[in-house]
């Protein structure tokens, strides 16, 4: 099983830092095509990601939304592209139709990213609108603008979205969703607590907007060793055994949920990173 901690966002239009990013320590790099790049810059940042590409880099690009004229030129142009990207996040994504579109079209994984109150509600007919979506996350920034809710940090007007991203993901059999972006960027310590929250909650791995933040994203996901022991001596106990139930040392009961979650704590701790595959974290 292999995972992407920590997905490092660059702004199409900067070669420069596209290069340091990719030489960089994250587990997966996104060229963004959208809110990070100025209108005027939209058609140059679309040839330095086909550049980039035709040079042989592999990276993640987000497109921007299909509906518009700028998404409809990145969605071409990648169309025709003979290097493709390891997989495209689709922003804005509402609408399952648009979403085949764009899966025919490049043939790459696709990640929709929901950001509206009707991205939100759609949740499930998105993580199943075609076999190459391989995985769903939340905008919360751009999420919380059209909920007109707190936005920012940890704001628990986000928890509703939050529970139905990872449920949906999960109930179509996709990865934990990706958290969305930590944006106070020199507050690392608030980063790391609300990661860690994120992880609890259902998240696994981050966007990141700057390098500073890579190391406490790929921290927070590394396996605990208090609790891959804790899976293996229950795993072992359970094939010495056989016993489907007990009560274990600390006093805690065990049954067939908890013997799930110590295999997937193992299969995590066991994880290498980097490229991610549809289904092969949950
Ligand atoms: C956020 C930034 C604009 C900050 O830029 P700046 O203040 O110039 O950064 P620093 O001076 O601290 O940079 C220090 C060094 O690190 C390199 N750097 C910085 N950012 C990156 C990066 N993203 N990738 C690679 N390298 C980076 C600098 O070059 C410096 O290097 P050196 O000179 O050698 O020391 C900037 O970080 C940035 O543009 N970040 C990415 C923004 C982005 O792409 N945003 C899109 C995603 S946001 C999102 O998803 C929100 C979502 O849509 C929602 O709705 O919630
Ligand atoms: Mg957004």
């Amino acid at each position: 099983m292999t995972v992407i901690r920590s997905w490092l966002y660059v702004p199409g239009d900067r070669p420069d830092r596209i290069a340091k990013a990719l030489a960089g320590p994250a587990d997966a790099v996104v060229v963004d095509l959208e809110d990070a790049v100025a209108v005027a810059a939209k058609e140059d940042a679309r040839r330095t990601v086909l550049t980039t590409l035709a040079e042989g880099a592999e990276f993640f690009v987000r497109v921007n939304a299909p509906a518009t004229p700028a998404g409809e030129a990145d969605v071409s142009a990648l169309a025709t592209a003979e290097a493709k990207p390891a997989g495209v996040r689709v922003p804005k994504a509402e609408d399952p139709a648009e979403l085949r579109r764009v899966a025919d079209a490049l043939g790459v994984p696709v990640y929709p990213i929901l950001e509206s109150a009707l991205g939100v509600e759609n949740a499930l007919a998105l993580a199943t609108a075609h076999p190459l979506v391989a995985g769903i996350s939340l905008g919360e920034a751009d999420l919380a603008a059209d909920l007109r809710v707190a936005g920012g940090g940890d704001s628990t007007a986000l928890t509703w979205p939050r529970s139905r991203v990872v449920v949906a993901a999960r109930a179509a059999g996709l990865p934990s969703p990706v958290q969305s972006v930590w944006t106070a960027v020199r507050d690392l310590d608030g980063l790391r607590t609300s990661t860690e929250a994120g992880r609890r909650a259902g998240f696994f791995g981050r966007s990141v907007i700057h390098p500073s933040q890579i190391p406490v994203v790929h921290e927070v996901c590394a396996p605990d060793p208090a609790e891959t022991a804790w899976a293996s001596e229950l795993l072992g106990r359970l094939a010495s055994s056989g016993d489907a139930a007990w009560i274990d040392d600390h006093g805690q009961f065990v049954d067939a949920a908890v013997v799930a979650r110590a295999q997937w704590v193992l299969a995590l701790a066991g994880s290498k990173e980097k490229h991610v595959e549809k289904g092969t974290h949950s």
